[in-house]
């Protein structure tokens, strides 16, 4: 990617007049404010600054992958800017700390020539900060960038009493807290760790579903995209599938494949006739996808959100299906149900999560969660799975689906509220989908961007039996 910047005078960067900033590293600066100063989603704060400033395909290149590459990197950058400036972080303006972030990821990571690296993040010192901080700005990233990625990491690793142990040297070259290489080592053989975390860096790429009934895999892949690696619904597409006529109208929407295989094993199962239900369902992208499964089997289906804008997005997602009823998307605390118990044929509690099975999608979130997050959402997790049951009619199934694949949100959850009660069957969730390998865990499904390279989805079905 050639990066827009200055020119060879660069190099002078502290001595010489300031430039104006170009626009795809402004944007980017701008953006990472959003996120630290007002806790705005990465992909929300991007998305919204590219549409409003109409930069050349070129240079919004340029600035998504300055802007999400610094948030992923961000905790090894500190690091290292700590090491290069002499000074903790926490002593530095959070403006600058964004500035010195930013030339990390060009020095390090991006293939952006030193001298227009430190150059332009001076500029942009100059223009956001002030003329005070430049010669700051220009003295450490001179001394970060007189080492490459590697060579920090090693420097680090030998140099410092924190760095304990190679899980601390893994979390700092794949750029993850400890906590998260602690609970990846608890779930995966130990050749896995690093193959699994380095996955969460990637690119991931667009995953389309089409809306059974409405259209056909083969319409999206007539209009330039690929089948799905393991559902019969999914499609892959690289640019924007908004051009698409199937995803304007509704008819095919974005969807990770993860997400598509665990609403399939719902749907799958055997099960009573009856109406299904969506527990937790905004946005809406398993909605939209049991919609259309559900009036296969001619069952009415019930999406249900706690967040009334949430719930909005759930009627967007089922826009394409024609006579919608409005009463399918209703606003309720699936804690506290309004319909009868034993009311549904097929439920779907897909909790809210620490997502963290979703990071290479979410470049900021490994490091706003802590692992006080996990235990936070654990008694939500276990009273929306038990509201879930509740709403189960005899020899109905229960699916409870998580994006994150840590022990505490998943088998942790099963054991709490399952355990040994006889009036509730595990079911073999990978023996209903026999088109993915190696995604079992016992009874349950466990999905990797490593394995599967779809999100590290977690799937466990359970059958309310006639009898306990
Ligand atoms: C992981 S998301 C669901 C994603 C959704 N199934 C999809 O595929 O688009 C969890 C959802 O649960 C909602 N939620 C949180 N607490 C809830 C509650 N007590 N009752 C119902 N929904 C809740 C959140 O607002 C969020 O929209």
């Amino acid at each position: 990617m050639t990066p827009p910047g200055p020119g060879p005078a660069a190099g002078r960067a502290g001595r010489r007049r300031p430039r104006h900033p170009d626009a795809a590293r402004l944007l980017a600066f701008e953006a990472l404010r959003q996120v630290h100063a007002d806790d705005g989603y990465a992909n929300l704060v991007l998305g919204s600054l590219l549409r409003e400033r109409e930069l050349s395909t070129r240079d919004a290149a340029f600035a998504t992958e300055l802007f999400s590459g610094t948030c992923r990197m961000q905790g090894s950058y500190d690091v290292i800017i700590e090491h290069a400036s002499g000074r903790s972080t926490k002593t530095l303006q959070p403006a600058v700390l964004d500035l010195l972030r930013l030339g990390s990821h060009q020095l390090l990571s991006m293939r952006v020539a030193d001298h227009a690296a430190v150059g332009a993040t001076v500029d942009l010192a100059a223009a956001t900060v002030g003329r005070r901080v430049t010669g700051l700005v220009n003295a450490v990233l001179r001394k970060i960038g007189a080492r490459d990625y590697a060579a920090w990491v090693s420097k680090i690793s030998s140099d410092s009493p924190d760095i304990a142990d190679s899980w601390d040297e893994l979390a700092l070259r794949t750029a993850h807290p400890r906590w998260i290489v602690d609970a990846y080592a608890e779930l995966l053989p130990v050749d896995q760790v690093e193959p699994a975390l380095v996955a969460n860096n990637l690119q991931a790429g667009t995953s389309l579903v089409v809306r059974p009934g409405l259209a056909e895999v083969a319409e999206l892949i007539s209009a330039g995209a690929e089948p799905g690696r393991f559902s019969p619904y999914a499609a892959t597409i690289s640019g924007d599938p908004a051009r698409l006529a199937a995803v304007a109208e509704g008819r095919a929407g974005v969807q990770d494949e993860g997400s598509q295989l665990v609403a399939l094993a719902l749907a799958r199962a055997e099960a009573p006739d009856g109406p299904w239900l969506d527990l937790c369902a905004g946005p809406g992208g398993k909605s939209a996808l049991l919609a259309g499964l559900a009036r296969q089997q001619d069952a009415p289906f019930v999406a249900s959100e706690v967040a009334p804008h949430r719930a909005r997005l759930v009627r967007t997602a089922l826009r394409g299906y024609p006579a919608t009823d409005p009463r399918e998307v209703i606003v309720a605390d699936g804690t506290r149900p309004s319909w009868h118990a034993g009311r549904f044929a097929r439920v779907i509690a897909d909790v809210p999560c620490t997502g963290l099975g979703a990071l290479r999608r979410r470049p900021e979130s490994r490091w706003r969660r802590t692992a006080d997050s996990v235990e936070q959402l654990h008694p939500l997790q276990t009273a929306l799975l038990g509201s879930a049951l509740r709403a189960t009619r005899p020899g109905g199934v229960v699916a409870y689906v998580t994006c994150s694949p840590h022990r505490r949100e998943t088998v942790d959850v099963i054991d709490e509220v399952v355990g040994d009660r006889p009036d509730l069957e595990l079911l073999d969730v990978p023996a209903l989908l026999p088109e993915v390998d190696d995604a079992a865990l016992g009874s349950f499904l466990q999905l990797w961007p490593h394995r599967h390279g779809t999100d590290a989805m977690f799937a466990c079905l359970i059958r309310v039996r006639t009898t306990s």
